[in-house]
């Protein structure tokens, strides 16, 4: 398929860009309503859509193609209890100036966009003084009854906030060659994610661009394992002139691992740990059909809670069912991790599976020994090596010889007997047990300190700066303060900033701490495609749509959740900000 050849076309394509039906959905909606509606409340129930919420991410495509699943009507959310710019059910109670307050910066986002006419409001450097006067004045605060001015920071130093399609955008934390990938904020979900951004104009300018991309978003809207990375959204904004594929949040990348490590190699049983996750993503893609193709520590992402998703499926193959083996014509990937059938010319096709079993082969020798079996710095020469020269095992490190058998037999060069994905998950030494602490173990501790803090911490500042704790009255009657406040004096309050800790938990701590019973360890997110975006059963809110619950508290999780004959007395929840909801939430990988 063709890419678009402007905007306006593109507009009216059918792959990406959303059909005329949704854009006369969206223009009721909230994209051209001029509204920005910040939807905290994670105990959501949307009681117009009889708390049900049903957006699977099917919707997104339609035989075969991909259509953009259309984003509710602020207009509906007549049951949002906590969203800024809505309070139809708001008490009466001692908070009500500081909820009129969010009413009134609320109103002025959205004089912004009234007079702006795009999703975000950042201020690139020819805005005008009015344009950020306007910010400003949409920017006050209320924290003791006192409007607080924001100021800005000369353009270009610091960005404003920005939040486009319900995301909260924060800092790049990659770069592919389809364009940046950003950590966002669902703040709906108010879950941590990845967006990946792709303009227009460079899609048209690579080579099947606009086709692999496609095929990346077909093939991984069917993929729901724990080993492959979860496609959570997929919207374009034709106005921009940019693509957006919102994934799950990953903390690195094993390439980043190996690049950390002085001499480019990781322990045998770290490499093991890892080489089993990816045969175990593999099987599950190669059952699908699918051949991954591009193969490579770069292309393997470590999770929050440290499983290894493999991503990239820019040139993935998807098989023909009525294919008995795995022929594929297309050859594809990065030169190094090719197999000798690929680069060699000698095959007319070649088995995708087995590629990809020669790919990973590549792969774990460059994990224990941070050398590639074959390596030329011209690309002829290291076709030429690839096709004809010996497998030479590395002389850097001492090699079991089950490990060497392994790799003998996955960098085979006749692929007809090179091994499979489940005969190498059979083999003696992938099935061998490694000492806990040679297992991922060294890389937790490693990435946990490392530098993924969450980016969007001072685009938090700026829009919520000045928000009180957050308290909550429990059964017996008594305020906790849930949240403290965050900052003093427009600075970071480490000592109060709990968010951090839970951000940086892992599942074990929480068990270790006792605090599995804590509100804030167990993150509480309404069901929704955004947070499940895959086949996984939703769970039905049933007794949240039959039975009327309290405005701030029964979610419809809790209420599934909550299934004791003896109603508990339920707590009743003052306010709560973005804030400790984000902290809840952290990744839904845990
Ligand atoms: N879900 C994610 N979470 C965190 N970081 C990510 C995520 N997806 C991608 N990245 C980062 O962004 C980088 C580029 O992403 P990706 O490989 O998907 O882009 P690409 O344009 O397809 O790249 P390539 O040049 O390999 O084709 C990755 O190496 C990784 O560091």
């Amino acid at each position: 398929m063709e890419g678009p050849s402007s905007a306006a076309a593109a507009a009216n394509t059918k792959f990406i860009v959303p059909d005329a039906d949704f854009s006369s959905q969206i223009s009721d909606g909230r994209r051209n309503s001029g509204r920005v509606t910040l939807n905290v409340d994670p105990d959501f129930v949307d009681v117009d859509q009889g708390g049900s919420e049903d957006d699977s991410d099917d919707e997104c495509f339609e035989d075969g193609q991909l259509i953009r699943e259309p984003r509710r009507s602020r207009e509906n959310d007549a049951g949002v209890k906590m969203s800024i710019g809505h309070y139809d059910d708001l008490e009466e109670d001692e908070e009500e100036d500081e909820e009129e307050q969010r009413r009134r910066f609320a109103e002025g986002i959205r004089n912004i966009h009234q007079n702006k006419q795009q999703e975000s409001f950042d201020l690139e450097p020819e805005d005008s003084d009015a344009m950020r006067q306007l910010v400003n004045t949409a920017m006050m605060f209320n924290t003791d009854n006192q409007f607080q001015r924001i100021d800005f920071e000369p353009v270009g130093k610091r960005k404003t906030p920005k939040i486009i399609e319900g995301y909260l955008w924060g800092a790049q934390i990659g770069t592919g060659s389809y364009g940046k990938v950003k950590e966002v904020i669902d703040t709906f979900t108010l879950t941590r994610r990845a967006a990946k951004i792709m303009k227009y104009d460079k899609l048209r300018k690579i080579t099947n661009g606009w086709e692999n991309i496609r095929s990346e978003m077909a093939i991984l809207r069917r993929l729901n394992h724990k080993n492959v990375i979860k496609l959570v959204e997929v919207f374009n904004i034709p106005t921009k002139g940019k693509v957006y594929m919102i994934f799950e949040y990953c903390i690195g990348s094993v390439q980043q691992l190996l690049d950390l490590e002085p001499a480019r190699r990781l322990s045998i049983g770290e490499s093991h740990a890892i080489f089993a996750e990816l045969c175990h993503g593999l099987n599950y893609l190669h059952s699908k059909r699918i051949s991954h193709k591009d193969i490579k520590p770069g292309n393997l992402l470590v999770a929050i809670d440290f499983t290894i998703k493999i991503c990239d499926f820019g040139v993935a193959e998807q098989i023909s069912i009525f294919q008995n083996d795995g022929t594929c014509t297309k050859v594809n990937g990065t030169p190094k991790f090719q197999p000798p059938e690929c680069v060699h010319g000698n095959h007319s096709f070649f088995d995708g599976y087995k590629a990809d079993m020669w790919s990973a082969g590549v792969t774990l020798y460059n994990l224990v020994s941070g050398k590639y079996p074959f390596e030329k710095p011209v690309l002829l020469k290291l076709y030429e090596c690839i096709g004809t020269e010996p497998l030479v095992m590395p002389t850097n490190v001492l090699l079991s010889n089950e490990l060497q058998d392994l790799l003998r037999q996955l960098l085979e060069k006749d692929f007809t007997r090179r091994l499979g994905c489940q005969e190498t998950m059979l083999h003696p030494w992938f099935m061998s047990s490694f000492p806990e602490d040679q297992g991922l173990g060294r890389i937790m501790e490693r990435m946990r300190t490392g530098d993924r803090p969450l980016t969007m911490i001072p685009s938090m500042m700026a829009l919520y700066d000045g928000l009180e704790n957050e308290v909550e009255i429990d059964e017996d009657g008594k305020e906790v303060v849930l949240l403290p406040r965050l900052t003093i004096g427009g600075e970071l309050d480490h000592d109060t900033f709990r968010g951090f800790k839970y951000l940086e938990a892992t599942p074990a701590d929480q068990l270790l701490d006792g605090a599995a019973d804590d509100d804030a360890l167990n993150p509480m997110r309404r069901p929704s495609s955004r947070s499940m975006p895959t086949s996984a059963p939703v769970p039905q809110p049933i007794d949240a749509v039959t039975t009327p619950v309290a405005p701030s508290s029964a979610s419809a999780e809790f209420a599934d959740a909550s299934p004791s004959p003896q109603p508990k007395k339920s707590r009743q929840r003052k306010k709560r900000s973005i804030f400790a909801c984000i902290f809840r939430s952290r990744t839904d990988s845990v």
